[in-house]
This record gives structure tokens, C-alpha cells and sequence, in this order.
């Protein structure tokens, strides 16, 4: 399979910020940012891929500023980095007062989206090349996040294990 440039899964979504996905403060859900995260770096990996993907995991999410009702929120995303049938996709989340041009990134997040095939296994996609400075910048510095995402796997595993699938109703106390 032949590699591909970043720029080409970049993905870009803009959304007005409406009363449903606003909470009793007038900020956007938190839960509604992670979706619009996970919809976009979903589009960008199988625009890289060409085929269908699911999400592994998502690195951590700090929301950095709140984004209020009435304002615009931008996500831009893109694959930074692959390895066998894993690729990090990384999203920017801006949001954007239209009426003063004011913008302020609330958010960025690394997701690991894996593409599978017709029974749902791990299926291969083609490498990926950096060309602008921050896409060098990402790519270089992929290889130790992968390398954090295995650990952190492991212990999720391990986690799972420990606790169980027991109803908490039936927990010895
Ligand atoms: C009408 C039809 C139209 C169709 C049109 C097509 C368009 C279709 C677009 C779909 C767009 C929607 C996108 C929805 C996105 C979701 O919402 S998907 C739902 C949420 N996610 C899930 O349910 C995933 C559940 N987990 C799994 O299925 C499996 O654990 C996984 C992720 C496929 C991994 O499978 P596995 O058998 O454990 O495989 P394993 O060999 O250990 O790992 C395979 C790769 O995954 C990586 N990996 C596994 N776990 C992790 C992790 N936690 N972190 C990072 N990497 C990981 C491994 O490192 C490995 O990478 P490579 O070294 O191959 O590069």
C-alpha cells in the first residue's frame, strides 16, 4: 500500500453551539465536544484508510476554555502516524465568537483508530508521510505516545481483570 500525505485525511467540521448541547451554565457539553472529536477523527481515518474504523482509545481530553452557546465550534483533524492496522489521528478544537472573530482552542486530543475488516478484525492501512512543521512535529513524537498507549492498555487490562463483570448488587462487601 502506498503511503499518503497527512493532508490528506485532514478534516475539517464546524458546528454552531445550540441550546441542546449547552448545560445549565451555557457552556457545550463536555460529552458532546468528545463526540464531535470522535465523529471527526473518525472521518479522517477512514479517509486515510478507505476503510471502515473503529475507535481503540483516546488520549486524555482537558477542556482548556468553555465554549459558550451562541458561539462556533471548529474541529480539525488528521492522521498523524500508523503502524500495522492503527492509526493516531490528532484533533484541534477551536471555538470562535463569529460576531467579534474572537478564537480560542478548547481542546486537543490524539485518538487511536484502528481499521477492520468485513468480520471486524484489525485490518492493515497505508503508512502516512509529514510535510508541514507541525505534522513533523507530530510524527516524530508519535512513537513514544504509542509506546505510553501500550502501557496504559495493559493496566486497563489488567484493571478489567481485577474488577470483573460481577453486578454491583451482588458484591461482597
Ligand atoms: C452502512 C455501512 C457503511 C460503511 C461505511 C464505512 C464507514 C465506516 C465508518 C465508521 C465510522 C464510525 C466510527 C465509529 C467509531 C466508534 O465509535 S467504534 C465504537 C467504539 N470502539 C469499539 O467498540 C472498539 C472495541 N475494540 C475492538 O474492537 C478491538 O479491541 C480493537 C480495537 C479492534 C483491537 O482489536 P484486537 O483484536 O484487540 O487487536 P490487536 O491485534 O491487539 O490490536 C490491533 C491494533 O489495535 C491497536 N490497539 C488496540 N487497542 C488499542 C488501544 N487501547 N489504544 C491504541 N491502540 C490500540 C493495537 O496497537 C494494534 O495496532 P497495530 O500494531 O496493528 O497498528
Amino acid at each position: 500500500m502506498e503511503a499518503k500525505p497527512c493532508i490528506d485525511s485532514l478534516t475539517v467540521k464546524s458546528s454552531h453551539v445550540l441550546p441542546p448541547d449547552t448545560n445549565s451554565h451555557g457552556t457545550l457539553f463536555g460529552g458532546k465536544l468528545m463526540a464531535h472529536i470522535d465523529d471527526v477523527a473518525a472521518i479522517a481515518a477512514v479517509r486515510h484508510a478507505r476503510k471502515p474504523v473503529v475507535t481503540a482509545s483516546t488520549d486524555s481530553v482537558d477542556f482548556l476554555q468553555p465554549v459558550f452557546e451562541g458561539d462556533t465550534i471548529c474541529l480539525e483533524a488528521f492522521v498523524t502516524w500508523t503502524h500495522n492496522t492503527s492509526m493516531e489521528v490528532f484533533v484541534k478544537a477551536t471555538t470562535e465568537n463569529l460576531l467579534t472573530g474572537e478564537r480560542k482552542v478548547c481542546t486537543t486530543a490524539f485518538l487511536s483508530m484502528v481499521a477492520v475488516d468485513e468480520t471486524n478484525e484489525p485490518s492493515p492501512v497505508p503508512g502516512v508521510y509529514p510535510e508541514s512543521d507541525e505534522e513533523k512535529w507530530l510524527h516524530e513524537n508519535a512513537q513514544k505516545r504509542h509506546e505510553h498507549r501500550k502501557n496504559r492498555r495493559k493496566e486497563s487490562k489488567e484493571l478489567a481483570e481485577k474488577f470483573g463483570t460481577s453486578f454491583p448488587w451482588k458484591r461482597d462487601c
